[in-house]
């Protein structure tokens, strides 16, 4: 019978780029533990989504992000989870700051062109390249448990 909506929780992922390299942090506790990703968390009550992307860079990587741009919205569904995930993606090309360990994240600096998605979520492959090419994109991606991709849809869009 009809599809129950999911539960919409909305979180924030920056990613962090100057020329030819990409920073991603090693999350090492909690969601995503063990996987190299972007910088990102849950959006509060009381602030934006880009408010909130801007705090979590900071409080995992200390990096203070000066110029943020909304690049994609990416849903995350978890067969039997209804919790559904509202991923807002940013470009963070102005920060202030050296990337820093933190308790959440170990930031490293990849070449382009050598990103470990071998140690990443199994979208990151897919919607990557649309990123680097300057692309804005909406995607969807159904999975069973952590590491397998069921289903998806990745489109790239004129505006978000
Ligand atoms: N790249 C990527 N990121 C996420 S979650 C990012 C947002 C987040 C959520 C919760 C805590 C911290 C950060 C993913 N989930 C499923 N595939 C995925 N791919």
């Amino acid at each position: 019978y009809f599809q129950m909506p999911a539960t919409r929780k909305v979180f924030t992922l920056a990613m962090v780029r100057k020329t030819n390299s990409l920073l991603l942090g090693l999350k090492k506790k909690g969601f995503g533990e063990g996987k190299w990703n972007g910088f990102g968390g849950k959006v509060e009550k009381d602030e934006t989504v880009s408010e909130g992307a801007v705090r979590e860079l900071e409080e995992e990587s200390g990096l203070v992000a000066k110029c943020l741009r909304k690049i994609g919205i990416l849903e995350f569904e978890f067969a039997g989870d209804p919790v559904l995930l509202e991923v807002h993606v940013f470009d963070v090309t102005h920060y202030e700051g050296e990337p820093v360990e933190t308790e959440e994240m170990l930031p490293q600096w990849f070449p382009e062109d050598g990103i470990p998605y071998d140690q990443m979520w199994p979208d990151d492959i897919l919607w990557y390249p649309l990123y680097l090419k300057g692309t804005k994109f909406k995607g969807y991606f159904l999975y069973q448990g952590h590491d397998t991709i069921l289903e998806y849809t990745l489109t790239q869009v004129e505006h978000l």
